[in-house]
């Protein structure tokens, strides 16, 4: 019997680097226009603490809005700032006329209340979406300020799958910034949607009936081929820093490629999956902030 060994199917790789590029490109050419009528939508960053992991994402939002004309301001604060002088910026940022958009890097230092500053944001300046009237109008459905990571994965499976109308997705993961919200935006985009804790007993059975699988739990590689339709587009939300036996360290997903991709029809590389289309997401976010707030400002001086 000649049997021929045919390599097995490898997943067609989802290019978040180059999604990202794209949505960057039009968002630059919407910052060009704001500047021309004399607004230069501007994005401030705040960081308290030293987290090497939020040094980075930091770094890429500022040197991403330079590239795309938004204007960034950069505050950096010891891990030993208040809660209360945290929200004394807050409060200067959300009067001030010139930010547009304002994002505290979390995790914050254990001391500081995460949810009491995310709800010191003004809501139309809180270009994470993280505010509670946002998470709100998310589930309602409304056109508000999204998480950007959420709205970055949606943005890849529309661009391969196109309309996502009756699929079954599962989002395995049920945190704040991704799962809960990237649960929200799929019900919206009219699939079913079925959000998995990791640990229940038959997690892996369920995941495996998807046609899309989102997996946002923070477990490197935790999600194999066990838990993927054959067939199925998986957009991996994860970004673990591993260490090598030889000490050497390096990025990897909440899934575990090698295997997934004998199955999957297609898999978002981490790097360069998910994470570009956070920091394009955060961009666009920064210019729907900007228009909302010019367009409240002109209905406010019409009176
Ligand atoms: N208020 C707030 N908003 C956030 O959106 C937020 C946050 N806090 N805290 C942490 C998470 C994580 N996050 C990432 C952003 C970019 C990459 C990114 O650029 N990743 C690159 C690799 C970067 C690297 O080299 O480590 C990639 O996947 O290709 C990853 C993760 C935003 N987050």
């Amino acid at each position: 019997m000649n049997m021929t060994l045919t390599s097995p199917q490898r997943a067609e790789n989802i290019d978040g680097k180059a999604a990202a590029r794209r949505l960057l490109a039009e968002v630059a050419a919407e910052c060009r226009a704001f500047v021309d009528q004399g607004h230069h939508p501007t994005l401030a960053v705040v960081l308290v603490g030293d987290d090497p992991a939020s040094q980075v994402y930091v770094r890429n939002k500022l040197r991403t809005a330079e590239e795309v004309g938004i204007r960034s301001l950069e505050y950096r604060f010891p891990a030993n700032l208040s809660e209360s002088e945290l929200l004394a910026t807050l409060d200067k940022l959300n009067l001030d006329p010139l930010v547009n958009g304002i994002l505290v890097q979390l995790p914050l230092p254990r001391h500081i209340n995460e949810q009491a500053i995310l709800r010191a944001i003004d809501p139309l300046k809180d270009v994470d979406g993280f505010h509670p009237e946002n998470v709100g109008g998310l589930v309602h459905g409304q056109a508000v300020l999204t998480p950007c990571t959420p709205a970055g994965c949606l943005r890849l499976l529309q661009d391969y799958c196109g309309d996502l109308s009756g699929k079954h997705a599962v989002v395995v993961g049920r945190s704040n910034i991704v799962g809960k919200p990237m649960a929200a935006l799929l019900l919206k985009a009219h699939c079913s949607v079925t959000t998995l804790h990791s640990r229940s007993q038959d997690a892996a059975a369920l995941a495996a009936q998807a046609d899309i699988l989102i997996a946002a739990v923070g477990q490197p590689e935790m999600i194999d081929a066990s838990w993927i339709k054959p067939g199925a587009v998986v957009i991996d939300v994860g970004i673990n820093r591993v260490t090598r036996a030889n000490g050497s360290s390096r990025l990897v997903g909440d899934v575990d490629a090698a295997s997934v991709s004998t199955v999957a029809a297609a898999l978002t590389p981490v790097p360069g999956g998910v994470g570009p289309m956070t920091i394009a997401c955060l961009m666009q976010n920064t210019l729907q902030a900007t228009r909302l707030q010019t367009a409240s400002a002109v209905l406010s001086h019409c009176g």
